[in-house]
């Protein structure tokens, strides 16, 4: 039993989604979220796109910026992170059988009152994408920030009924769910909102 795989996996079974808080350390945060600015200072991040064959840019349905992070040229902390999740996609293929065999990640910045409109995260031409992580990279994040995800989950007792939960974007916490299942979107903040965003993927 892992204690920090586990129950993200638990939580998806069992409720359709998982998460858990401390994926990454207090130190590790922070170091993710200099590196995450020190990149985009140097004007490596790029508006993100919609779609996966002929990206457009369009921001009233997403405004975040972003940067693929390349595991041939990772520093210390991000080839820490990738390696962490490389331990969790190891861990998913002992106990779900999910078949993953790669992985993707990028660093994503939503400047304040910037949001991703809701969507589901597999593109009809990747449905390799089998589940979606997200990490926060937020230090001191308060409610009153905003900037929650929030998730549109089946509601058993009626048909067609759905239920929204909403999760803080904590710095350290991860989030897991099925990337062809799971509605979601990203409500805007008065700060900017900092994560590792990522894809775990079949062969
Ligand atoms: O940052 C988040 O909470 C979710 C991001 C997201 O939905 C995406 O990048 O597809
Ligand atoms: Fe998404």
């Amino acid at each position: 039993m892992n204690p920090l795989f586990e129950p993200i996996i638990d939580g998806i079974l069992n409720e359709g989604y998982g998460t858990v808080d401390h994926f990454l350390t207090a130190d590790e945060v922070t170091a993710l979220a200099k590196r995450l600015r020190e990149r985009r200072a140097a004007g490596q991040f790029k508006a993100a796109g919609i779609g996966n064959q002929q990206v457009t840019i369009e921001n009233t349905i997403r405004g975040d910026e972003i940067l693929w992070i390349d595991d041939t040229s990772a520093t210390p902390e991000e080839a820490a992170f990738l390696q962490r999740i490389g331990d969790f996609v190891d861990y998913v293929n002992q106990t779900c059988y999910l078949g993953l065999r790669d992985y993707e990640f990028h660093y994503a910045l939503y400047p304040p009152g910037t949001f991703y409109k809701r969507h589901l995260d597999q593109f009809r031409s990747d449905s390799r994408r089998k589940l979606s992580v997200i990490c926060y990279l937020n230090e001191d994040w308060q409610e009153t920030d905003g900037g929650q995800l929030a998730l549109f989950l089946p509601d058993e007792s009626a048909p067609n009924a759905e239920r929204e939960i909403t999760v803080q974007p904590l710095g350290g916490r991860l989030v897991c769910f099925e990337s062809g299942r799971l509605e979601h979107e990203v409500r805007p903040a008065t700060r900017e909102r900092l994560s590792v965003t990522g894809w775990l993927k079949t062969a």
